[in-house]
């Protein structure tokens, strides 16, 4: 034998009977059931854009997805989605796609989709399951139910969990403190990655991406990371990589059994997926916004404020603290960011309290929007946002609550002067306590026959045109923000004094 070779402790044909049988009996299990990879990843990091390659390279799977849509607002995503691909017919939410594949829009429930899709007469006409959680979402609980359902167990096994990072932004996303308690979410996809899929490279500076790469393996040193642009993968390291296959081995932070925290996980999950997923300390956010009046053009042809500075700041560690009510889901986070700590040995960042993330959810603030339009301006003066007041936020925003807000409007909308009111919204921040993380839009733009397609990443905004609106199709636009510190009102009537100046009146809901 060569020096340099290292000598195998067993040899591998010495493996005993029973082991062998059991790997066997597994491995049976696993020719008879689905595959499931989940796609997490922080608001606007890329996951549709994933989903969207994986639904079209040519892998010869018959593939079936579930995505995640914004609380009430269910479609804007996947009308897009479905239209580009071609519509085939739509069976209990699933729609079939003409490269054979499906795809099923939930708000929440991906254990009730699963087995709907699991259940479906004909058999499962597919070979590979997709799960895109939102991108608030604690993936830990599906990822959990997927173990510990023993009717699911029997029919789906989990594959892996894929986690895009937007390389722009993950900086701030990972060091947003969040109120005690509560882990930040960012850091939580992170710890249940198998793979790290690092996107937006066009947008990135290579220093912002060695920056990256050393923040996520701060937090799971194991993990697998990849660069990319539009979310272009080879499928062949995130699809089958078996990554569960043998039971009692994970290479994932211990995931918990008890059925009890599956159900927390679920009412977790079904929180986050309304857009109220959790409450953030005051002072949040190293994310910095100029006050700019001059759009500069973003590689991609898309809008953002000169001004903007991204990944302004490297925290060196997160610091770990354990608590009594720990979940294992949340001990497993903080062990793999504990961990972390333990190798960088400390230095200033945000404070990291995992104790007990999954517990009672905060009251949700998406009831928020039920602001009314009698607190619509009457002036086009008032377009704006107005500053917040004297003292700070408003008292019906809970102080650093991330919420969403919906908008939704009959009439067709002016191109231009819909930009105008995203640019003031995203860029004209200076006094407001406003952080919009990320807005997504379906609109009916006056004189067009097609779909277009608002989506905004922090200040990064761009407005796509797509297929033309279906016959009979509904027209009408339809946003979600989400963010922290919004203020429904405030946004509501900004919102409904630019309807005010649209052909048609104003509708509000
Ligand atoms: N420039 C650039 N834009 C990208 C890249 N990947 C995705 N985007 C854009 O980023 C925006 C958000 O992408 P999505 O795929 O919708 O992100 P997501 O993670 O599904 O977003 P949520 O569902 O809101 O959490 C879209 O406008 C994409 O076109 C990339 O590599 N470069």
């Amino acid at each position: 034998m060569d020096d340099e070779d290292i000598p195998l402790a067993v040899e591998l044909n010495e493996t005993p009977g029973d082991e062998r049988e059991q790997g066997e009996d597994d491995k049976q299990q696993e020719k008879t059931t689905v595959p499931v990879t989940i796609v997490t990843g922080f608001l606007g990091a890329g996951k549709t854009t994933l989903v969207k390659h994986i639904l079209t390279a040519d892998h010869g799977y018959r593939i079936a997805v579930i995505l995640n849509e914004y609380g009430e607002d269910v479609g804007i995503e996947s009308s897009f989605v479905q239209s580009e691909q071609g519509l085939q017919g739509a069976d209990g939410g699933w729609v079939e796609l003409t490269n054979g594949c499906m795809c099923c829009a939930v708000k929440s429930d991906f254990l009730q989709a699963l087995e709907s899709l699991l259940d479906r007469p004909g058999g499962r006409a597919f070979d590979y399951i997709l799960i895109e959680t939102s991108g608030l979402a604690n993936p830990g609980p599906i990822a959990t139910a997927l173990w510990t359902d023993a009717e699911l167990e029997s029919r789906v096994n989990l594959d892996g969990v894929v986690t895009v990072v937007d390389a722009v932004n993950i900086d701030r996303q990972l060091h947003e403190p969040r109120q005690q308690g509560v882990v930040n979410e960012a850091q939580l996809q992170l710890a249940y990655a198998d793979i790290v899929v690092l996107n937006k490279l066009d947008l990135a500076e290579e220093e912002a991406l060695v920056r990256a790469e050393a923040d996520i393996r701060a937090i799971n040193s194991s993990v697998t990371i990849v660069r990319t642009q539009r979310s272009t993968v080879d499928l062949g390291l995130i699809l089958n990589r078996n990554g569960y296959s043998h039971k009692g081995d994970l290479c994932l932070p211990p995931i918990a059994e008890a059925d009890d925290e599956a159900e927390a996980g679920e009412a977790a999950q079904g929180r986050n997926a309304a857009g109220a997923a959790s409450t953030t300390g005051a002072g949040a956010g190293t994310a910095t916004s100029e006050r700019t009046s001059t759009a500069g053009e973003a590689p991609s042809g898309r809008r953002r404020s000169t001004g903007v500075s991204c990944c302004s700041s490297r925290a060196h560690s997160f610091h770990g603290k354990s608590g009594p009510a720990a979940s294992s889901i949340a001990a497993a986070a903080a062990a793999a960011v504990a961990a972390a700590n333990a190798s960088n040995g400390g230095g200033e960042s945000a404070e990291l309290t995992p104790s007990d993330s999954l517990t009672a959810a905060p009251p949700l603030v998406a009831a928020a929007v039920a602001a009314t339009a009698a607190s619509a301006p009457s002036s086009a003066s008032q377009v704006m946002l107005a500053p917040a007041p004297e003292g700070g936020v408003p008292d019906h925003v809970h102080d650093s609550q991330v919420s969403t807000i919906s908008l939704h409007c009959e009439q067709p909308v002016d191109l231009d002067r819909f930009k105008s009111w995203v640019d003031h919204l995203l860029w004209d921040r200076e006094s407001r306590p406003e952080e919009i993380y990320r807005m997504k839009g379906l609109l009916s733009v006056a004189g067009s026959d097609k779909k277009h397609m608002l989506q905004a990443v922090y200040e990064l905004y761009e407005v796509v045109s797509g297929p033309e609106w279906q016959p009979g199709e509904a027209r009408a636009t339809r946003i979600v923000l989400i963010g922290r510190n919004l203020r429904p009102s405030a946004v509501k009537a900004s919102w409904a004094s630019f309807l005010e100046h649209e052909e048609g009146g104003k509708e509000l809901h």
